[in-house]
């Protein structure tokens, strides 16, 4: 998912926007990357791979910390989609001259940035963000060194997704969301102060101030005396990922002005109403199933249990590269055999997508005991790709897209039942009514966007 920071203002650059990311870990776990701009009008970056406190430990830092006249940075933690897992795709990436540098950290994905590239001239350029600074670039030059006149027409040429965050050697911080407004983003600002985070939770940790989201097409730039807020002219229809709701943002987070853990709360609580089942116990999969479960407690009446333990230093398995995935699962879970021996469970989490977390856990919950495992799941079956930020670039990793039966995908995961949300309930739930829900019906928000070419077309 990726997450984006920024500070500009008299404090400690570093170690404010070092403290957002920390808050942001959960949508990214690759690298981690700060720039910062001088007075001199020079950038610099320092990035590293892993967590935060991995990728930008105070040895690595020591650079930045040595600089003098910081007037402010942007900072990002990857959870890749594009380019692979390389040192090379950290952000923020630095592109520019002379006469112009910019910086720039993405949540997203631009599905057609390979032709793209070859339509600007860039030739092969290796992953989405590489393309995503390059075009600013571009565009800004011809626009007269102008980052915000850039950010105005930048939709145009893009089928995807983007928050973003770009500095500039001038210095000035500009935040941008596409005007489908996709992936959050916030900033809070007050005394000449602006703080930039992908999620409010983690404004309302770092900044002082009160918070407020980056609409769908704004742009809302800041060069340490004014704040200038304005939109593309370019409209789409407006449609924020469901997903960030059903799974990537924290609890704690608003977006669009619904907070996640209320509306995790009350997918739970619409899955117990489409999809009852009879059980001793419902059992979350912790972290971002409990929300869901403590809705299906509620409402069905079975009381709830921790009968998985997690382990909160292992991290998300979802969003970890694939040759990690298994590895992170046999860490991340433990189990309370008091709590499942003998017992009918429900079992309740945010997301089937993969199906890896759950055929496991499920054959785990059997050999300790549990007599019947129910699964239920706060969000419809996962059939489609997404370009739009998430890593499922292929239709044929999803487990609901290979057993289109409910009965198959049961006896896959070894469960003696699978329900799932409807779109009606996820909708329900979030209460908003614009969302893309693409990966559930395969119907995305771009005309004429053609899954099985862009499945074919889109290099990793
Ligand atoms: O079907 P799969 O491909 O296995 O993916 C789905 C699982 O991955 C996510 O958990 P994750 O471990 O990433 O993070 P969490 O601790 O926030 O739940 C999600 O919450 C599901 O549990
Ligand atoms: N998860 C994201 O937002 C990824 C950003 C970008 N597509 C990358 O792969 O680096
Ligand atoms: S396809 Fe799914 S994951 Fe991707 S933006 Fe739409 S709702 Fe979110
Ligand atoms: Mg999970």
């Amino acid at each position: 998912m990726c997450g984006i920071a920024g500070y500009m203002g008299s404090g400690n650059a570093i170690s404010i926007i070092t403290s957002i990311l920390l808050e942001l870990q959960h949508r990214g776990q690759e690298a981690a990357g700060i720039a910062v701009a001088t007075r001199d009008g020079s950038i610099h970056r320092v990035v590293g791979k892993g967590l935060v406190v991995e990728a930008l430990s105070y040895e690595n830092l020591y650079l930045l910390y040595n600089l003098d006249g910081i007037v402010g940075g942007i900072g990002h933690v990857r959870y890749s989609t594009s380019g692979g897992y390389l040192d090379s795709q950290a952000q923020p990436i630095v592109v520019g001259d002379n006469s112009l540098k910019i910086a720039v950290a993405f949540n997203g994905t631009i599905a057609n940035y390979a032709s793209l590239a070859k339509a600007f001239g860039f030739g092969n350029v290796n992953g989405d963000a590489k393309l995503l600074s390059m075009l600013l670039y571009r565009l800004a030059k011809e626009l007269g060194n102008d980052v915000v006149e850039a950010l105005k027409i930048l939709p145009m040429y893009v089928v995807g997704g983007y928050s973003i965050a770009v500095l500039t050697s001038e210095p000035r911080v500009v935040v941008a969301k596409d005007p489908h407004g996709f992936r959050p983003l916030s900033i809070s600002f007050a005394n000449n102060e602006l703080y930039i985070a992908s999620e409010t939770a983690a404004l309302e940790i770092a900044s002082p101030y009160p918070w407020r989201e980056v609409l769908p097409g704004e742009i809302i730039s800041f060069d340490g005396r004014s704040l200038e807020q304005t939109k593309s002219p370019i409209s789409r229809f407006v449609s924020p990922c469901v997903f960030e709701y059903v799974y990537f943002s924290r609890p704690d987070s608003v977006f669009n002005g619904v907070n996640i853990y209320v509306s995790r709360v009350r997918m739970g609580e619409e899955l117990a109403k489409e999809v009852p089942t009879n059980g001793d116990v419902v059992i979350p999969v912790p972290d971002s199933g409990r929300a869901a479960a403590i809705g299906f407690s509620k409402v069905s009446g079975i009381p709830i249990e921790e009968g998985i333990v997690v382990n909160k230093y292992v991290g998300r398995g979802f969003i970890a590269p694939p040759t990690m995935r298994d590895f992170i699962f046999r860490f991340k879970y433990g189990f309370v055999k008091d709590v499942v021996n003998g017992k009918r469970i429900v079992l309740v989490d945010d997301s089937i997508v993969r199906g890896t977390t759950m055929r496991n856990i499920v054959r785990r919950l059997r050999e300790i005991g549990a007599r019947e495992v129910h699964v239920r799941v706060a969000s419809p079956p996962f059939r489609y790709p997404c370009f739009m930020g998430i890593d499922v670039a292929s239709r044929d990793e999803l487990i609901a897209w290979r057993l289109m039966d409910l009965d198959d995908i049961a006896r896959a995961i070894e469960a003696d039942s699978v329900g799932y949300n409807s779109i009606q309930g996820l909708r329900k739930a979030v209460g908003i009514p614009l969302l893309c829900y693409a990966c559930f019906t395969g119907l995305y928000p771009f005309r004429g966007l053609d899954v099985d070419a862009l499945e074919k077309s889109f290099v990793r």
